[in-house]
């Protein structure tokens, strides 16, 4: 039952209404999620509390779900922590596993699709002192949205040898001959399905365009692999650059128009209007397939900001670009509906089963959420805080095993390695 002491956050006329004692639902998680959530609901509480003096408070409403919920109640999403969250508008969640090759599909997906919560936001910075394997991580400053309904990860996927398989792969040879005989062993195979729209693209790409104007970025880029897959990622770049035109108008400016003046024009006419754009503050979108941008991404991180992206593609993306800022322990995400109101903050790293209940990992991804979800109930005060703390424990070197392991690879002297817990308290100390 949700707390009597608090009240719900309400949507009016499209912005948040947030009560002093805002209800907040939370799933703990699976594995490590455990010792996380305990280290992490502490520092919401004192960043709230420090910042509040008792004023506002949240009243947190736990429900269930994976492993925790499966035990209680048979039952691994229950509707009832569905339709908290879709109640209650905002929420935070631990991590939940997912058993690889059958078993369970995701709960994580089933929560974003089931609340439709479009885009799943991953940004991407530097923490001063945060040990880092590339040479300049403070050029990394960049945003991820990541389209969170749909692409690969909708699910549809026959097994093969399945009598569903036979009979989709039948359809396919009575119906699709040319592309049937493209299947280079039709016997035993496996399908998945990949639906790419154009209203799930543009609802995506207008979110980011809409993130880079409000918070003056340099660019935004469509990352997607449509040199291969034409018709839904190459679709997805073409939908994203139509749309920038149509609604951002001259707060934009495209590869598209720079491709127009060129042929238009010359090089040189295209690239002085860019130039000129770019004096004037307008966010420059662009365009990078997505095998190239994983390098590049590392090569030249300032050429990156926002990125708009598919589903895959970004899961790909926001744990490879952890790592250059100091790894999947300090990696916060929030899955956004930014019309309907509904949000839930997670990390992006899994449950890392291997150290669950050891009281270890970095508790970082999740009060990093927190902190994202206060900024987005307009909480900044309390957000400021857990900044403060978080960059001050890193300061002292006060750092969990997954740091003092690369601080002690860099040669750091002073390393004090602490528990998941400590790590908090840590960050609590230091508000
Ligand atoms: N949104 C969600 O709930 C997600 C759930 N998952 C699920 O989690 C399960 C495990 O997935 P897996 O692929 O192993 O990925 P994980 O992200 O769970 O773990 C991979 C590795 O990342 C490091 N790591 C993860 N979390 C932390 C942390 N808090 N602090 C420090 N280091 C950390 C550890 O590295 P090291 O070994 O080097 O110490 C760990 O072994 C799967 O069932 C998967 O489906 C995965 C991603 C997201
Ligand atoms: O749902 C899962 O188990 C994995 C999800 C994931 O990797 C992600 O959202 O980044
Ligand atoms: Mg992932």
């Amino acid at each position: 039952m949700a707390p009597p002491s608090g009240q719900k956050i309400t949507l009016q006329n499209g912005k948040l209404h947030v009560p002093d004692n805002p209800i907040l639902p939370f799933i703990e998680g699976d594995g490590t999620g455990r010792d996380i959530w305990r280290a992490s609901q502490a520092v919401f509480d004192a960043a709230v509390e420090k910042a509040y003096k008792g004023k506002k408070k949240i009243a947190w409403y736990e429900v269930l779900a994976g492993e925790k919920a499966f035990k209680q109640v048979n039952n691994w999403l229950p509707d009832a922590t569905v339709e908290a969250f879709r109640e209650y508008l905002v929420g935070i969640k631990g991590p939940l596993t997912t058993p690889v090759g059958g078993g369970i599909r995701s709960l994580n997906v089933a929560l974003r699709q089931l609340l439709d919560l479009y885009v799943c936001l991953r940004p991407v910075r530097y923490f001063k002192g945060v040990p880092s394997p590339v040479k300049a991580p403070e050029k990394v400053d960049m945003v991820i949205f990541r389209e969170n309904t749909e692409d690969i990860y909708a699910g549809i996927e026959f097994e093969a040898g399945t009598a569903a398989a036979e009979k989709f792969l039948g359809l396919l040879q009575k119906e699709y001959e040319k592309e049937f005989k493209k299947i280079r062993f039709p016997k035993n195979v496996g399908i998945g399905i990949k639906p790419v729209s154009q209203e799930g693209s543009e609802r995506l790409i207008r979110a980011a365009i809409q993130y880079a104007v409000e918070h003056k970025r340099k660019s935004v880029t469509l990352v997607h692999k449509g040199n291969i897959m034409k018709f839904t990622e190459g679709a997805f770049r073409k939908w994203g650059y139509d749309l920038a035109a149509r609604e951002f108008g001259d707060k934009v400016y495209t590869w598209d128009q720079w491709e127009a003046t060129k042929a238009a024009k010359s090089e040189e006419a295209a690239n002085a209007e860019q130039k000129a754009a770019v004096a004037a503050g307008k966010v420059i979108i662009k365009d990078s397939i997505a095998d190239i941008t994983l390098q590049q991404v590392l090569t030249r991180p300032d050429e990156f900001d926002v990125i708009a992206t598919l589903n895959l593609n970004g899961d790909y993306l926001s744990d490879a670009l952890a790592a250059q800022v100091g790894g999947i322990g300090i990696a916060p995400g929030g899955n956004i509906n930014y019309v309907s109101g509904h949000a839930v903050f997670e990390a992006t790293h899994g449950t890392a089963p291997k150290y669950a209940d050891q009281d270890k990992v970095n508790p970082g991804s999740v009060i990093l959420s927190g902190e994202m979800m206060f900024r987005h109930l307009g909480w900044h005060e309390a957000a400021d805080l857990i900044i403060q703390g978080m960059d001050k424990a890193i300061a002292q070197k006060t750092v969990t095993y997954d740091f003092a392991r690369l601080m002690k690879l860099e040669n750091q002297g002073n390393v004090t390695e602490v528990k998941c817990s400590e790590f908090g308290q840590a960050i609590i100390k230091n508000m």
